[in-house]
């Protein structure tokens, strides 16, 4: 819905508090402080907790808490911890700048908010509203210890452009597809617009005691793994607002093309570790975006297509909130009976960018130097593992964690769940990717290829993407020995397919969604049919007529690889 000023109406009243889980039994009236409680909102722009707590007019204690008890499974990977040091370093700093502190605690955030809470005098707590399952969790916990002493715990929406409870279809249901979800979205207007910081802090005379962030180790010390990630990023507010605004003055325009191409440079904007530890809101990133456009209609159609990409950060929210199970069981009941094959040495050599397949390579190389993969090579590298290799997504799906800066619950385990096609609003799994005809298509001249796999730098484009195929003589003239300078490809693509197709094959049967698919497969003869709603997201691939031999592959529950340590896991692949 657009107004006639070609502004969306605003999605007002939808920034409410919510989780208001105390009775408010007019403890707040005898208050002597707030306590604003941060997690992955560590910005002071736009930031509606903020703005709740110093509206309170008390003196504002801030605290972060690491709770990697509480996370499980799912605390913070390597490359989070590196990012969460400099983003929490940055943001102390800012703080500093107002004449405010800090507060770093490590340990059981549901005896530790409350005891802080009660110590500073606080009658509220303000936050931001989360999606994954553990914080929800936590938060209850939180809120029921507050209650107890007449105090409470207000969350506040932070981190997505919409109220994710009031997104409903018109028949009441959720949304189980993504592009009604974002034409309901797109309906509700406009998000809302960004707050300034608030003017003032009041901040408390004697600060309550905290640890020393450099005390906490997030840091890769032995080896230091992280030099590529130092080089590439800068956490933080200021370094959110940088990269936002490089990205826009220059990138938004062809947008569309762009973010399908992995060697273009800038071609995203790579804000998701910002967004995702909400150094920035992602209303502040839709504004800015939208502003932007003047009068252009390129850079109109490339904010189209980039706030359907904003709109599927919210709704892989969306999808978590509704599915707390999302990130370790398959959607679809019948990806339970997967016959998954358990392979170690080909998901190290995947994991090192060791597999043989140029751009499979390249794409796991680029994660492993920067802590990022350009999402493109994100679904070709990872439709590889779970269909070539025929390897379970929960292996893929841990090492993104632990690899990722941006590693984010929600959009991690919905992305990995639409390639293997066991989610929600999913890519079939019949639907396999090319490598080598992505390669061709999405990295035309190499340089993608060219700049993380060096080695095959001097192969002429016509064989870059396999180079298994090159005769001989142009393999020694670009300075290759396959299986000395460059591996050979881990499986034959044609024989990779297959087996992940009769794999594939024997569960489809009783699951209704998977037949459908199965019978879809059987008569889909074009690419047209193998779109999805997600933009950008194609699978090139013949559908699978019943054609593949019965795999050989053993039956394999997934691995979570549980105890190993994720910088563990990082030292383990080398570098
Ligand atoms: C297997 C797999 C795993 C992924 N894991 C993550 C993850 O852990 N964290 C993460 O943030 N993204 C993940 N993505 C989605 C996507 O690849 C990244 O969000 C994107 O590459 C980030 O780059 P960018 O900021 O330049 O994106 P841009 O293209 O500039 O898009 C702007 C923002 O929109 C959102 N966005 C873009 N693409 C997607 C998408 N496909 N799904 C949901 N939101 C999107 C992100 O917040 C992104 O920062 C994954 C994709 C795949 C295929």
């Amino acid at each position: 819905m657009t107004g006639h000023d070609g502004k969306r109406p605003a999605r007002r009243g939808r920034a409410e508090a919510k989780n208001d889980a105390g009775s408010g039994s007019g403890s707040a009236n005898s208050s002597r402080a707030t306590l604003l409680w941060f997690r992955q909102d560590l910005r002071l722009e736009d930031n509606r907790a903020l703005h709740a707590a110093a509206d309170t007019s008390l003196p504002v204690v801030f605290l972060f808490v690491l709770d990697d008890g509480a996370a499980g499974d799912w605390k913070a990977g390597g490359a989070g911890r590196w990012w969460l040091h400099g983003s929490l370093s940055s943001l102390a700093a800012s703080l500093e700048a107002r004449g405010a502190r800090l507060i770093l605690r490590r340990g059981d955030a549901t005896a530790i908010v409350p005891a802080l809470a009660a110590e500073i005098g606080a009658g509220e707590v303000h936050c931001g509203l989360p999606h994954e399952p553990w914080m929800r969790k936590l938060d209850e916990q939180v809120a029921a210890a507050l209650e107890k002493a007449g105090r409470r715990l207000v969350a506040h929406r932070v981190a997505t452009t919409m109220d994710l409870d009031a997104v409903w279809s018109k028949s009441g249901t959720r949304f189980g597809v993504y592009s009604p979800f974002a034409r309901a979205c797109r309906a509700a207007g406009a998000p809302d617009a960004p707050l300034s910081p608030p003017r003032t802090l009041a901040c408390p005379g004697p600060q309550p005691s905290s640890d020393a962030l450099d005390n906490w180790n997030l840091l890769p010390t032995r080896p230091d793994w992280a030099g590529g990630l130092r080089n590439s990023w800068q956490p933080g507010e200021a370094g959110a607002q940088a990269r936002l605004k490089r990205f826009l003055d220059g990138h938004l325009d062809g947008y569309g093309a762009s973010r399908d191409a992995p060697g273009e440079a800038d071609g995203t904007s790579m804000l998701s570790p910002h967004l995702h530890w909400g150094e920035l809101s992602p209303n502040q990133v839709w504004h800015a975006a939208h502003d932007s456009i003047g009068g252009s209609a390129g850079r109109r159609a490339g904010f189209e297509t980039f706030e359907s990409e904003l709109l599927w950060h919210d709704f892989s929210a969306y999808v978590l909130r509704h599915n707390p199970a999302l990130p370790d069981r398959p959607v679809r009941g019948a990806f339970e009976r997967m016959e998954w094959r358990r392979d170690p040495a080909a998901l190290q050599a995947w994991q090192q960018g060791r597999t043989g397949v140029p751009i499979v390579d390249a794409g796991m190389r680029q994660l492993w130097r920067i802590g990022w993969m350009q999402n493109r090579a994100r679904m070709i590298t990872a439709s590889f593992l779970v269909k070539h290799l025929l390897l379970p997504w929960q292996e893929g799906e841990r090492w993104f964690w632990d690899t990722l800066v941006d590693a984010d619950l929600a959009t991690n385990s919905v992305s990995w769940q639409w390639i293997a096609g066991s989610g929600i609003d999913s890519q079939p799994f019949f639907r396999v990717f090319n490598p080598v005809t992505q390669s061709r298509r999405y990295d035309r001249n190499g340089t993608y290829i060219r700049r993380w796999v060096p080695e095959l730098r001097e192969l002429p484009d016509r064989w870059l993407h396999a180079p298994w195929e090159a005769p001989e003589g142009v393999l020694t003239e670009a300075g290759i020995t396959l299986g000395q300078d460059y591996p050979r490809p881990l499986v034959d693509l044609s024989e990779g397919r297959n087996r992940a197709l009769a794999a594939f094959r024997r569960i489809a049967g009783p699951d209704k969604r998977t037949t459908e698919n199965r019978e879809q497969a059987d008569t889909d003869t074009g690419t047209g049919a193998a779109r999805s709603g997600k933009t950008g997201r194609r699978a090139d691939d013949a559908p699978a007529a019943a054609t593949g031999r019965p795999g050989r592959g053993k039956a394999a529950s997934p691995s979570r690889s549980k105890g190993s340590s994720p910088s563990g896991r990082r030292a383990a692949a080398g570098s």
